[in-house]
């Protein structure tokens, strides 16, 4: 958590200097109050009475800035260092590859947004200055109380074992049951958040009292894991209750004897309780306190957890070119220093010295040159060359089943490639290679011959763009997600966005709506048809002006006559674009430039149409079932 406060450190001195005023305010006042017993009431000054109470008032409205003030400035402290935090979190969340989603519950991940940063927020701000207020308070107390009468401090210090053992107890049995409960709270969220996604498959299948039922289940989980902390606590609170009460107990007792004795007086007697109050209050709230401490140190290991998860694909090392010309000054630098060396040293060793350098620094500077070249090739901008060298593919949680074997293809800039196969066969698994959602497990995927993974992502990713089968939409208008990838300029250009929609084939459905493209679509795209989804996506994957187009079976729900005036437009829209269709239609990907078959993650065929009717293959035999089913064959015909 140090480097999300501090920043806000000078904040947190600001409120210790008025935590230290509250409280020196704070352990004063009881010593007015016994003043004014011992000598207004017993001896009678009751001329010091008016002076006594106005510093009575003036130091409780003193206490009152001070109170007032650090509780502010610790909260806003809680909060600044909450919001860094969260930022970082949901920074981190973007950097993480789909190994990591495909693993992690969405409500985890929600659950760590919301309940255990909420925690951590709570626990640096309020209860941090608890506990400080609760030590401070304590300590100062006890040893105001030993100042006024060290027998009645002693008598109660025999107590402070007890209470150690109940805390040290506390705090022990509390650390495991608050992370059962965050546990059980994740997958509660997780199980909302799923019925919620999945309400229509819920309904659908009439499944609503199994679901009630499981949720139920996860709910009683929860409740069951609160009440084991509740009954921890229950073990617990009375005995540091009562210890609090036996403190009274033993300073009545025993401390009216002593006064009775004369070895105190009643003024002291009533500052002594005052102080025994002062250490009752944090005797009953540590247990509090602790539990929301352990809350805290729950919360911090699954956050932390988020923090430090790394990413299978990262971006490439950029240390080859900065290192390598590093390497080349310092090369030159020491080539520049033997004659500084010389003056000191034998001219031989010197020369010899001289001339290894110089040998050194060449070739660091050889080297530096090609990481330049290396590097300027890897962020030029794509053209759309696309070479698979002997891929395979596992994915990381499974890396003893290939799901590819072998993929070895070169499709150049601006031609199309259709990439067809049975379901399950690895063509998403394929293109998402291309865009370096994954990374080979063996062999190399190159655009325009540098290997993706030289590339930053962020450029690659701008210039390959997936149109993925998963159509996602944003609840926003239509023309809103359709200008979701595009630069600023182009998102605001009506004209540019209604162009996109025409190319998908979404403009006239979108026109028919009763608010065209300001139409809000709700999560999900919620209102809209499965291919009229379909066309909202590809319309922003064109807004996004990608050098590589993937559709992955992207008109599957379209009717085969939009098709057509999709694949038409597509045509028209740019030579220069490589375009990837992966499709189960044999018209999806028949104008081709060159066409995979891909069976069991390996290519079993390849070749342009024509070339794979010819070949009487997997290819003709699906072809030739479409084409009987198209004229009517399934009908008897
Ligand atoms: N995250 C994952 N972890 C492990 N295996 C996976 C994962 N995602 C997909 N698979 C497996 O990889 C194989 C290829 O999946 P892929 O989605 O690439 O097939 P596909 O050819 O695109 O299928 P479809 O035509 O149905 O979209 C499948 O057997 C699938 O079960």
């Amino acid at each position: 958590m140090m480097p999300y406060c501090r920043p806000d450190w000078p904040r947190v001195a600001g409120a210790l200097v008025m935590f230290a005023l509250n409280n020196t305010m704070a352990l004063t006042i009881p010593l007015i109050s016994g003043l004014i017993v011992d000598r207004v009431i017993v001896q009678g000054h009751t001329d010091e009475l008016t002076r006594l109470c106005l510093m009575m008032v003036t130091f409780t409205i003193v206490r009152a800035i001070g109170r007032y003030g650090y509780t502010m400035w610790m909260e806003r402290f809680g909060q600044n260092s909450i919001y860094r935090l969260v930022s970082d979190e949901y920074e981190k969340l973007h950097k993480l590859d789909f190994t990591y989603f495909n693993h992690t519950r969405t409500g985890d991940i929600m659950s760590r947004l919301t309940s255990d940063t909420d925690a951590i927020r709570h626990a640096i701000s309020w209860v941090s200055y608890n506990v400080l207020d609760c030590v401070v308070m304590f300590l100062g107390a006890i040893i105001m109380m030993f100042t006024i009468d060290w027998r009645l401090a002693l008598a109660l210090g025999a107590v402070t074992p007890f209470l150690f053992l109940l805390t040290r107890g506390l705090s022990k049995h509390a650390h495991p049951l608050f992370y059962a409960i965050r546990n059980s709270l994740a997958s509660l969220n997780s199980m909302v958040e799923e019925n919620i996604e999945g309400n229509r498959v819920v309904k659908a299948f009439v499944r609503e009292p199994y679901e009630t039922r499981k949720f139920d289940e996860r709910n009683d989980d929860y409740m069951q894991r609160n009440m084991d902390l509740a009954y921890n606590s229950r073990r617990y609170m009375p005995w540091l209750d009562g210890l609090g009460f036996a403190l009274q107990l033993i300073t009545f007792g025993f401390g009216g004897l002593l006064v009775i004795n004369g070895y105190m007086t009643l003024g002291n007697l009533v500052s002594f309780n005052s102080y025994l109050w002062m250490i009752d209050g944090p005797v009953r709230q540590s247990g509090w306190l602790i539990n929301d401490w352990q809350r805290f140190n729950a919360s911090c290991i699954k956050i932390r957890r988020l923090l430090t998860e790394q990413s299978h694909i990262n971006e490439p090392q950029q240390s080859a070119a900065p290192a390598a010309e590093t390497a080349a000054q310092n090369s030159v630098g020491t080539a520049a220093e033997p004659a500084v060396v010389a003056n000191a040293a034998a001219t031989d060793a010197a020369v010899a010295t001289d001339g290894t350098a110089v040998a050194t620094a060449t070739a660091a500077t050889a080297n530096a040159s090609t990481a330049t070249t290396t590097v300027a090739a890897a962020t030029a901008p794509i053209h759309g060359d696309i070479r698979f060298e002997h891929v395979d593919f596992a994915f990381p949680d499974d890396p003893d089943t290939l799901i590819l074997t072998d993929i070895d293809f070169h499709i150049p800039a601006g031609a199309k490639l259709g990439i067809l196969g049975e379901t399950g066969a690895g063509k998403s698994t394929l293109v998402s290679l291309m865009a370096r959602f994954y990374d080979p497990t063996a062999g190399r995927v190159l655009i325009d011959g540098v290997d993706v993974r030289q590339r930053p992502l962020a450029a690659l990713r701008s210039q390959v763009c997936i149109v993925a089968q998963d159509t996602f939409l944003f609840s926003d208008t239509i023309g809103g997600n359709i200008g979701f990838g595009a630069s600023e300029d182009e998102a605001r250009d009506e004209r540019y966005i209604q162009r996109m929609a025409q190319i998908a084939g979404a403009d006239g459905f979108i026109r028919s709506m009763p608010d065209g493209y300001s139409t809000i679509v709700g999560e999900r795209g919620v209102g809209l048809s499965g291919g009229q989804k379909q066309r909202l996506s590809l319309a922003r994957a064109l807004a996004d002006d990608p050098a590589i187009l993937i559709m992955d079976d992207t008109t599957s729900a379209v009717d085969m006559e939009t098709e057509a005036e999709i694949q038409r437009h597509l045509r028209e829209l740019d030579g220069d674009k490589t375009i990837v269709t992966i499709a189960h239609r044999i018209s999806s990907v028949k104008d081709a430039d060159l066409i995979l078959v891909l069976e069991h993650g390996r290519i079993v065929e390849r070749g342009t149409h024509e070339q794979l009717v010819a070949a009487h293959g997997r290819y003709w035999q699906i072809y030739h079932k479409q084409l009987g089913l198209a004229a009517g064959e399934s009908q008897g015909y």
